[in-house]
């Protein structure tokens, strides 16, 4: 049975925080997600252009109209606006028992205020004391608790007075404006203290708050321990402030969807890659053009997931000469290639969307074939190495195919080297995806 989760918040024109970035969570953890829109605001990744509030009633009778027909397993709340939507909130999910997660928004983080003044009294005395738990970041909580903080010190007995004195049952003080060296929040919660921790990343950080709020409340619904619930938000956030897609000009948004996205392009890959390796295996004189040190064939996760060679699936052990046959040591796994995983993150920094290599023998023909074929081909020469690359490990790879690449100014199809002292000369085919790299192999060679 789907568990439905519903968001009490609003609305952001620009799809990073609010009740997009809650829906787009729930769905990332397999919830259904239910909304009741307070307000609607015109926003982008750097501004807050206008902000227009829904009735209370619309708000009481969104909320009513879900739970009575379709029920919610947890609620939050977010962006709640002004004191008459707050009495309106507080009022109606006091008639139902789910659990509700408070994330007290107060201000967006391009600096616009999202809650009036005059509402974060209704904010404390209506909505606060109904929290399973609150998510305040450090400016919330020093608001609500009444407390400047400064440390993690400061951080627990701010959780402590929401709790004790303001009568929610538990609360997290987050870090993530607090000037430590990690990412920690801080939870109070049955009278035990517990830290979450995670390294600050570099990446997109607007709708965090929102985002990490929507990840509890729907691991809640799933009947999720709240401890629990919070050590699996809290590596959601993380995954998805990393890969944050770079867009606008102000703060980009979090990446809500890296968390499903990337276990699913991980099973494309496999699949794709592993049919490939299959169909390479039954081309007959494939042995004549593998190289001594063995063949690789490689296919990366999309640009925006590809940072690094664990990012790249290839066949663990290469690919070997077997008598007059072609072998795979091992099968398909990410990391398994060092060489063309490195040609390949190079290559996809000009052309985002060659994602898949192959390495043969380099031959003469080979070469000419290709070109015969309308194939295009550029190469390097590790002789025109410059010093300084030579000395960096693993440099020479990187400097090659941008070499290659700016050498025909052009996408190209293949690039050879013709080996240097101890290197054997290589000839790599790049393609879209492993199909369309079989496709230029079975060309050249049948
Ligand atoms: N750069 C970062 N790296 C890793 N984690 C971060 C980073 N910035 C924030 N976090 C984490 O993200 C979560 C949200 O915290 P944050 O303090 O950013 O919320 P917020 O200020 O309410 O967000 P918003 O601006 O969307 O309202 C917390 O778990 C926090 O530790
Ligand atoms: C609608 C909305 N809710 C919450 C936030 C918090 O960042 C935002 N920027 N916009």
């Amino acid at each position: 049975m789907i568990r439905k989760a519903l968001t009490i918040a609003g609305s952001d024109s620009g799809g990073g925080a609010g009740i997009e970035a809650d829906l787009k969570t729930f769905s990332a953890f397999g919830v259904h997600g239910l909304v009741a829109i307070t307000s609607v605001t015109a926003q982008n990744t750097q501004e807050v252009r206008a902000i227009y509030d829904i009735s209370p009633e619309v708000v009481a009778k969104q909320i009513e109209a879900v739970v009575e027909d379709i029920g919610v397993d947890a609620a939050k709340t977010g962006m709640l606006s002004n004191a008459k939507i707050i009495k309106a909130v507080a009022k109606t999910v006091k008639k139902y028992e789910f659990p509700l997660v408070v994330d007290p928004v107060m201000i967006a983080k391009s600096g616009a205020p999202l809650l009036r003044e005059d509402a974060m009294e209704a904010l404390i005395e209506k909505i606060i004391p109904l929290a399973t738990l609150v998510t305040p970041n450090k400016s919330e909580a020093e608001k609500l608790s009444g407390m400047k903080i400064e440390g993690l010190e400061d951080a627990k007995k701010a959780a402590k007075i929401i709790v004790e004195e303001l009568g929610a049952k538990g609360a997290i003080v987050k870090g993530g404006h607090l000037s430590l060296s990690e990412a920690v929040d801080v939870l109070y919660f049955n009278e035990k203290f517990r830290e979450y921790r995670a390294p600050f990343v570099k990446g997109c950080t607007h709708g965090t708050g929102c985002s990490f709020s929507a990840a509890i409340t729907a691991n809640l619904a799933k009947g999720k321990k709240l401890e629990e619930a919070v050590r699996i938000a809290k590596e959601f956030i993380t995954m998805g402030i990393y890969y944050g897609p770079r867009i606008g000009h102000g703060h980009c948004p979090v990446n809500q969807n890296a968390w499903i996205d990337i276990p699913a392009e991980k099973w494309r890959v496999y699949e794709s890659l592993g049919n490939a390796l299959k169909e390479l295996m039954s081309i007959d004189n494939l042995y004549e053009h593998a190289p001594e040190v063995g063949m690789n064939f490689i296919y990366a996760l999309p640009k925006l997931y590809a940072r690094s060679k664990e990012d790249v699936a290839g066949v663990k052990g290469r690919i070997v000469k077997f008598g007059n046959k072609i072998k795979p040591v091992g099968w398909v796994e990410f990391g398994a290639s060092d060489h063309l995983t490195r040609a390949i993150l190079t290559f996809m920094e000009f052309f985002p969307e060659v994602r898949s290599a192959l390495n043969l023998k380099y031959s003469e023909e080979l070469i000419k074939k290709a070109s015969s074929l309308g194939l295009k081909v550029s190469f390097y020469d590790r002789r025109e190495e410059p010093e300084e690359i030579k000395a960096k490990e693993g440099g020479t790879i990187p400097w090659g195919v941008k070499t290659a690449i700016e050498r025909i100014n052009d996408k190209p199809d293949i690039i050879y080297h013709l080996g240097d002292w101890g290197k054997e000369p290589m000839l790599l085919i790049f393609g879209e995806n492993p199909e369309i790299v079989l496709r230029k192999l079975k060309m050249l060679i049948e």
